[in-house]
């Protein structure tokens, strides 16, 4: 489809007419972005910087664009251009009593068992290749959870349920139909800030080293301090600060990140996290061409970043398409923020298929792993009003 921006705005007069093609509800601010369907010519992260610099051209200061970033470079992205304006500061509320899901059912794909192999297999990886150039020294793996649930899937209430946790920025982003998918959609709730932009100013929020949050408080707190003092999951985030420095500093006349991680939570899991700052060297460079550089990060990929990427192709039976891929939006000064599309899953009708990942390095244990990709569905699952633990399945326990 060959479509010239200025007409591409002009077609869009009533934005509240139209339906969601994006929603951000977060720490970074409420952006909804409604149209008729007009994307952005699609491409992948190669020709990014030049499609957006046209669209830009022609945006003027009327126009937002948002959308989400696939995790492979390779694929096509998703990007939606449409105006800006006031009534689009938030999307309408979901139908609260179209939740939790009644009929449901759940099928872990690859079952947790399958997954722990494939952790098994990488760790031995890890192991032959160690101290050999390019060795791999981090891979995240993930697994899928697919729920058939007995009517169509309420998206916006719940992406309203979602966006009760005030740790995480909610999503939805509708996504190119493709085959009997007519309607697609990938909603979710991400703690994990990618990049944010506000003239020149930059801020990045990586998350990586995770344990599950227990109704137990003294539980709880055990957790958070084992996972404070491990020295496996202070390795496991120091690939993604070292990612992220190296990615951002040549575009940068300042960059900093302070020694040492702090913890981080949202209402399900803890993290380790790192608030990286600087300062662009442009401030014109636009937020959605960062991104596209910046993903994906070792947060969801590995280290080194193109021997993981290729090992998670032949780890992993499900493609990832826009899961671990970034999800954002940027208006017309470039101005905009992106965040990890993690705690997401992609929404067709009646079905949805949750996606989650662990970072694994030499001295993880893939029951545990199997276990923390358990714990990741559950703000998920518990939106849709489905068990906490329902993505436990076939765990077998572990002691955390
Ligand atoms: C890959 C995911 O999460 C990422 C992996 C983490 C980890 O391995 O500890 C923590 C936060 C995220 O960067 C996910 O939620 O699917």
């Amino acid at each position: 489809m060959n479509i010239r921006m200025s007409e591409a705005i002009e077609t869009l007069a009533k934005p509240a007419d139209h339906p969601v093609l994006f929603a951000f509800d977060g720490p970074q601010g409420q952006i909804t972005g409604r149209g008729a369907p007009i994307p952005l010519p699609r491409g992948t992260s190669r020709t990014l910087p030049d499609r957006v610099a046209r669209a830009m051209a022609t945006m003027g200061d009327k126009a937002i664009l948002g959308g989400a970033l696939p995790f492979d470079r390779e694929d096509e992205d998703c990007l939606w251009l449409c105006p800006a304006s006031e009534d689009a500061g938030h999307a309408a509320s979901g139908d609260p009593q179209a939740l939790p899901l009644r009929d449901w059912d759940l099928t872990a794909q690859p079952a947790a068992a399958d997954y722990a192999a494939a952790v098994d297999h990488a760790l031995r990886i890890m192991a032959d290749e160690a101290g050999k150039p390019q060795a791999l020294e981090k891979i995240v793996l993930a697994r899928s959870l697919l729920i058939r649930a007995g009517a169509t899937i309420p998206v916006q209430a719940l992406m309203d349920r979602l966006g009760a946790d005030p740790a995480v920025t909610a999503f939805r982003v509708t996504l190119p139909a493709r085959g009997k998918d007519a309607r697609r959609v990938l909603c979710g709730a991400t703690p994990e800030l990618l990049l944010e932009k506000r003239g020149r100013a930059i801020a990045s929020h990586p998350l990586a080293g995770s344990a599950r949050r227990m109704a137990d408080e003294g539980q709880d707190r055990a957790n958070a301090t084992a996972l404070e003092q491990s020295e496996k999951d202070r390795r496991e985030h120091a690939f993604v600060v070292e990612y992220i420095m190296d990615v951002l500093g040549p575009h940068c006349r300042s960059l900093s990140a302070p020694a040492g991680t702090t913890l981080t939570h949202t209402r399900s899991m803890w993290h380790l996290g790192t608030r990286i700052e600087g300062e662009l060297k442009d401030p014109d460079t636009p937020s959605v061409v960062l991104a596209g550089l910046l993903h994906p990060t070792p947060a969801v990929c590995g280290a080194p970043m193109r021997r993981a990427y290729d090992l998670i192709g032949a780890l992993e039976p499900l493609p990832r398409d826009f899961y671990a891929g970034a999800v954002g939006w940027c208006d017309a000064k470039g101005d905009g923020a992106w965040q990890v599309a993690i705690r997401c899953a992609q929404i067709s009708g009646a079905e949805a298929r949750l996606y989650a990942g662990a970072g694994i390095v030499p001295g993880s244990d893939p029951m545990a792993e199997a276990a923390e990709t358990g714990a990741k569905f559950g703000a998920f699952l518990t939106a849709l009003g489905l068990p906490l633990d329902a993505g436990l399945a076939g765990v077998t326990k572990v002691t955390e």
